[in-house]
């Protein structure tokens, strides 16, 4: 297990940059199975759930060669294997090679995925989706097994109960070599959609509308990647930044973003009183001085990141008067980085899944437990703005989603180091 061990009060200063997104990288490695050809994959982040999907790539006699960013991934020997358990669960991404496997061998065997512990996270529209295309899909022994009739996927209108994301992404990789043409409606819009239909149709696929509500996809026989492919920047990366570079820093600039994708993020950011520099990609964030307490609610993309209320938490407790409000309309029971804030002498609390946000002047360090990836993000911040050591358990929560987080964080000058306990 990984302890992260900080030492907290030191002001950070610097330049930090983002690596390529989390949730558009989690999707694309397993689309690249869906390649004749091998795929090229550029700006990866170094993070534990690539290594862990490179891992189920290998259980397939797929080849992978990760060189500092870049990734290849050569599916030229893959034999269709189930994934049944084991790194299935060790992150929420694995759904993807649902639909990848489906889209490439009309068959799919894979357990149900893991991920954060963030309240109930169900796959029903997936399921539809697939259904949707002519599939059967059987659910024995905590595993999902589906099956394309014998003449193959067939294209569908599917409209989605809500806009999920990884709904939006498995029909894609399902359908793009379905007979026909497939709509989803009510598609969500997030910026790793637009990622993920660009990737597969530089290989061949014909997406149309990826990024608004209505999604077509006319299949094709087959995918062939010609190009590599650089990955969009993390836009929740670069937030948990922003909300570091304004909680305790001395000045920071952050590169490799697109501004756009953080809109209703920044938005809050500058109402709580931040002043933000921003040039072509890179934002300049100024040392905060009197901040207004905001209230946040998160939503779908465009609007507030469920993935960034945690780490927006730790500067709303620096603002000077008021009561904040976080209501998480996505995952109403993601609180649990409040009692782990609380033990670090923060004024925060929940009332019916509401968080109730005061100031808090000083934090102080304590063995807190990262519980999920935003939590322990959220906590990592708070960490490094306490008076003296805070110790966070089950820190590899973190190191599944933040590029190379000690090394970026030492850089700003923040003393910060990943222990295996
Ligand atoms: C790997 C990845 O990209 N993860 C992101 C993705 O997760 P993920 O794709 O799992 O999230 P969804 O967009 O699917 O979920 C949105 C909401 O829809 C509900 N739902 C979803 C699918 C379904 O079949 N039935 C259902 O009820 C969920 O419980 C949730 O309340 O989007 C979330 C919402 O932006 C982010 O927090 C995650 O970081
Ligand atoms: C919830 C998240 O991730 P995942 O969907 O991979 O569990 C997240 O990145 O905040």
């Amino acid at each position: 297990m990984k302890q992260m061990i900080i030492h907290g009060g030191k002001p950070l200063k610097g330049d930090v940059w983002i690596g390529g997104a989390k949730n558009s990288t989690v999707a694309l490695i397993p689309a690249s199975i869906l390649s004749r050809t091998p795929v090229t994959l550029e700006a990866v982040p170094r993070i534990a759930d690539v290594d862990n999907l490179m891992d189920l790539l290998t259980e397939m006699d797929v080849k992978c060669n990760f060189h500092e960013t870049t990734l290849e991934i050569n599916p030229d020997k893959i034999k269709m294997s189930p994934l049944p358990a084991g790194k299935i669960k060790s992150l929420r991404a694995s759904y993807y090679f649902m639909g990848a496997l489906l889209g490439r061998f009309g068959k799919a065997v894979v357990g149900f995925p893991g991920g954060d512990d963030i309240g109930p996270r169900p796959i029903d529209q997936h399921i539809k989706g697939f259904e949707a295309l002519g599939a059967t899909v059987k659910n024995e022994n905590d595993q999902i097994i589906i099956t394309a009739p014998a003449d193959g996927l067939h294209g569908a209108k599917i409209h989605l109960k809500m806009p999920s994301v990884g709904a939006t992404m498995n029909i894609i990789m399902a359908s793009v070599t379905a007979q026909g043409q497939t709509i989803i409606e009510n598609a969500a819009k997030e910026p790793e959609i637009i990622d993920l239909a660009t990737f597969l149709n530089n290989m061949g696929a014909t997406i149309r509308g990826a990024g608004t509500d209505s999604i077509r996809i006319e299949g094709v026989e087959q995918l062939k990647a010609q190009i590599p492919h650089t990955i969009i920047p993390d836009r929740i990366e670069a937030g948990t930044y922003v909300s570091l570079a304004a909680c305790i820093g001395n000045g920071i600039r952050i590169h490799n973003i697109i501004e756009e994708h953080l809109d209703s993020y920044l938005a809050k950011v500058e109402e709580m009183g931040v002043v933000i520099d921003s040039d072509e990609d890179s934002l300049y964030v100024y040392p905060a001085g009197d901040l207004k307490m905001v209230q946040v609610k998160t939503d779908v993309y465009p609007g507030f990141a469920t993935d960034l209320q945690q780490p927006i938490t730790p500067l709303l407790l620096t603002a000077k008067s008021g009561e904040g409000v976080v209501i998480d309309n996505i995952y109403p029971k993601r609180v649990g980085h409040i009692p782990e804030l609380q033990k670090m002498g923060a004024d925060i609390r929940v009332e019916d899944n509401i968080i109730l946000v005061h100031p808090t002047p000083k934090l102080r360090g304590a063995h807190v437990s990262a519980g999920e990836i935003r939590a322990g993000a959220c906590l990592m911040l708070a960490g490094l703005m306490a008076d003296g050591e805070t110790v966070i358990s089950n820190a590899g929560n973190i190191l599944r989603g933040y590029d190379r987080v000690q090394e970026k964080i030492r850089q700003l000058g923040g003393d910060v180091t990943v222990i295996d306990k």
